[in-house]
C-alpha cells in the first residue's frame, strides 16, 4: 500500500566540520531536505553537532536530523554532499591539498556509492575541481551525477562586490567567474550585466564611479583574495559555502534547471576537455547536465586554457 510519507527528501553530508555543519544548519532553516544526515569519522563531533542541530527543531521546516560515524546513516540518500577531508592552513593553496584529499576521495566514495546509488553527488572539499574528476572516477558514475560547488561561491563574491560599488541589489548583477576553484579562476566581464545594462558599458549612477578596468581588475584579485583573508582571520570559510550549496543542493533535489557554475566534466568547451572545470551549467534533479557556451572574450578563452591546464597538471599528478 502507498503511504504519502514513503518517498522524502534525504540530504547526506559527509564531514561534519566547519563546512558541513554550516551547509546542514543552512539547509534546516530553509527546509531543504525532510532528512539531514551527517557522516564524519569523529563521533564524539557528530553525536554533538547533531545534538545541536536537533535542539533548533522547533525554529526550522520539520525535519529529521541524524548523524554517524557508520556510512550507513547515508542511506537512500538523494543529495550527498563531500566536505570530509583537510582544509588550508594560512598560506596554503587549494592544490596544495591534493594528495591527502585525492586519497580520501578514492577510500569514500565506493562506500558512499554502495549506500546511495541513486544520488547526486556534490562535492566540496578542495581542491574542489580534481576531486570533483577523481570522484568521478572511483565512484564510476555517470558524469553528471557527480560535480563540484565550484565557482558558485567566488561568483557570489564576485556579485556582492560589484553589487556594492555599482550600488545596487545584489540580485540585480548576473556576471560569472568560471575555471579553478582558485587562483586562476577568470571573471567573465564580457558577459556581466548590471540591470541588463551591459557590465562593460554601465556608466555608473549618481555619485558611484563606472567599473573602469582598473576597478575591475581590483575586485577580481579581492575575489581570489578573499578566501585567504577570511582563513587568515577564523581559520576556515564557512557562512558562504554553507548557502552557496544548499543552493546548489535545492536546484536538485526541486529540479530546477537553475545555471550554476559548477564544477563539471568538460568535454570540448571551447575545446577544452578531460577536466572539471567551473562554467555556467544546467543543474536539475538528473545533476549538472549540460554546460552553456556563454560568449568569451580572447583574453577570457585564453585564461580559461591556462586555468584548465593548471588543473589538468595537479590530477596528473596524482595519476587521475
Ligand atoms: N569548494 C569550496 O568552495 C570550499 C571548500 N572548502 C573545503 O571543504 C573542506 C572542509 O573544510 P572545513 O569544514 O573547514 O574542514 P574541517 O576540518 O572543519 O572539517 C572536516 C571534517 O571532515 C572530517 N573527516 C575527515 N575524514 C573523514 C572521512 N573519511 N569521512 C568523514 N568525515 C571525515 C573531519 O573529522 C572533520 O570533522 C576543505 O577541503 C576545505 O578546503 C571550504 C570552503 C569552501
Ligand atoms: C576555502 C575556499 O575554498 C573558499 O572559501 O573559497
Amino acid at each position: 500500500m502507498h503511504h504519502p510519507t514513503d518517498r522524502t527528501t534525504k540530504l547526506a553530508v559527509v564531514g561534519a566540520g566547519a563546512v558541513g555543519t554550516t551547509l546542514a544548519y543552512a539547509a534546516l532553516a530553509r527546509g531543504t531536505a525532510r532528512t539531514v544526515a551527517l557522516l564524519d569519522v569523529n563521533r564524539e563531533k557528530v553525536d554533538a553537532e547533531v545534538l545541536d542541530l536537533q535542539h533548533g527543531q522547533m525554529f526550522v521546516p520539520q525535519a529529521q536530523i541524524v548523524g554517524s560515524d557508520d556510512v550507513a546513516v547515508c542511506e537512500g540518500a538523494d543529495v550527498v554532499v563531500v566536505t570530509a577531508g583537510a582544509k588550508q592552513r594560512p598560506g596554503q593553496t587549494r592544490l596544495d591539498l591534493a594528495e591527502s584529499t585525492v586519497n580520501l576521495t578514492r577510500k569514500i566514495m565506493p562506500a558512499l556509492v554502495g549506500v546511495a546509488p541513486d544520488a547526486i553527488f556534490l562535492m566540496v572539499t578542495n581542491p574542489v575541481d580534481v576531486v570533483t574528476y577523481a570522484a568521478q572516477k572511483y565512484s564510476g558514475l555517470p558524469h553528471e551525477r557527480v560535480f563540484g560547488s565550484g565557482t558558485v561561491l567566488d561568483t557570489s563574491r564576485l556579485r556582492a562586490a560589484i553589487a556594492a560599488q555599482a550600488g545596487v541589489a545584489v540580485g540585480n548583477v548576473h556576471a560569472y567567474i568560471a575555471g579553478e576553484h582558485g587562483d586562476s579562476e577568470i571573471a567573465l566581464w564580457s558577459s556581466a550585466s548590471i540591470g541588463g545594462v551591459p557590465l562593460l558599458e554601465w556608466k555608473g549612477l549618481s555619485g558611484r564611479p563606472a567599473l573602469d578596468a582598473e576597478l575591475r581588475s581590483q575586485i577580481a584579485a579581492d575575489v581570489v583574495q578573499s578566501a585567504y583573508r577570511i582563513i587568515g582571520g577564523k581559520g576556515a570559510t564557512n557562512y558562504a559555502i554553507g548557502l552557496a550549496a544548499t543552493r546548489i543542493i535545492e536546484a536538485v533535489l526541486k529540479d530546477e534547471h537553475r545555471v550554476l557554475p559548477v564544477s563539471s566534466h568538460l568535454e570540448d568547451y571551447y575545446g577544452i576537455g578531460d577536466v572539471c572545470l567551473s562554467v555556467p551549467a544546467l543543474v536539475d534533479r538528473r545533476g549538472a547536465t549540460e554546460t552553456i557556451e556563454v560568449p568569451l572574450s580572447d583574453e577570457e578563452l585564453r585564461d580559461l586554457r591556462a586555468s584548465a591546464e593548471r588543473v589538468r597538471a595537479t590530477q596528473r599528478r596524482f595519476g587521475l
